[in-house]
């Protein structure tokens, strides 16, 4: 069934567990997210970017944040775990109230980069709006560093605990999203993979609401290395370990934003089946491999974050 993503986050604040958020652009990833989640008997939250809102309506976001909604209830509809439809990474007014009115599951604004009271401001408007709509919303305290879909950040700024306190008393919002050291994308760390579980504890111990670690993926090596062998050059790419995201969960993290794992998994097997086959054209086929791989990578994500059999 389509539910609130406040229901799933809630459960899994209650039973200490992680739950993916998978990021999707299009109908394939969604397919191999709702199988991964059937297979494993995990709930699973489906997040779209803005960007994803646009490509999705071919250049008009309303209509790609309708089409994102019918899509994701089409398959909801028909499994017995529950799915929930989040907006990643909203920073314009106008995608957060589309995204509302077409009936997403919950949203995030991301102000993080305004100063903290702006934040506060911004996000206090939008909790208002979306909860009288019966919407839950995510917010984020500090910066990633890296691409966020629209935005850059220069670097880490780390979250201040007392001000997530103040953050989550004074705006109401559903979840938090506190930059604990993770960024974007597949290089995430210059050295060693490292996150600051202290804060995570204490904003936790703050705060009391299910969290969100962004910069989630693991970039894992064999996919990489998959890809790689056919023609990919993802030199460098590192990203966040099982064992970290693990420690992470027990600090207190409940989402798990996961976007660039299931594009490395899916490009990897696309590249190895086309490079093996190069007479199949039927898209059936020469999308085997991108979805073995991409579903295995989800798959194993539920086990590593506990969210396996809690559906
Ligand atoms: O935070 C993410 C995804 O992060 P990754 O690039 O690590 O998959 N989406 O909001
Ligand atoms: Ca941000
Ligand atoms: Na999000
Ligand atoms: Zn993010």
């Amino acid at each position: 069934p389509y539910v609130d993503t406040k229901v799933i986050l809630e459960n899994a604040d209650k039973h200490g567990y992680g739950v993916p958020a998978l990021n999707i652009n299009n109908l394939e990833f969604l397919h191999y997210i709702i199988e991964a989640g059937v297979k494993k008997n995990s709930p699973v939250i489906i997040e779209t970017s803005q960007g994803a809102m646009k490509y999705a309506g071919n250049g008009d976001f309303r209509k790609g944040a309708e089409i994102f909604v019918k899509m994701v209830k089409a398959f909801a509809d028909e499994v017995d775990i529950p799915v929930a439809l989040h907006l990643d990474h909203g920073k314009s007014f106008e995608h957060i109230v589309a995204a509302i009115k077409a009936g997403y599951s919950s949203v995030m604004i991301d102000a993080s980069e305004h100063p903290f009271e702006e934040n506060m401001k911004i996000t206090k408007e939008i909790v208002k709006i979306a909860h009288a709509a019966g919407v839950s919303v995510e917010a984020e305290l500090g910066q990633l560093a890296g691409i966020e879909d629209e935005a850059v950040a220069a670097e880490n700024v780390l979250v201040d605990p007392d001000e997530a306190k103040k953050f989550v008393e004074e705006t109401g919002v559903d979840f938090l999203a506190p930059a604990v050291g993770t960024s974007h994308g597949a290089f995430k760390f210059k050295g060693a993979a490292k996150i600051d579980y202290d804060r995570i504890k204490k904003v936790k111990e703050y705060t009391k609401i299910p969290l969100v670690l962004h910069g989630a993926s693991s970039v894992v090596p064999e996919f990489v290395e998959i890809a790689e062998k056919h023609g990919a050059d993802f030199g460098g790419a590192k990203g966040v370990p099982s064992e970290i995201l693990q420690e992470a969960v027990k600090c207190g993290i409940n989402k798990v934003n996961t976007d660039t794992d299931l594009r490395i998994a899916f490009v990897a097997g696309l590249r190895e089946f086309l490079n093996a086959n190069p007479k199949e054209f039927d898209p059936r086929k020469y999308f085997k491999l991108a979805r073995e791989y991409t579903i295995k990578v989800i798959t194993d994500r539920m086990d590593v974050l506990g969210s396996t059999g809690k559906a």
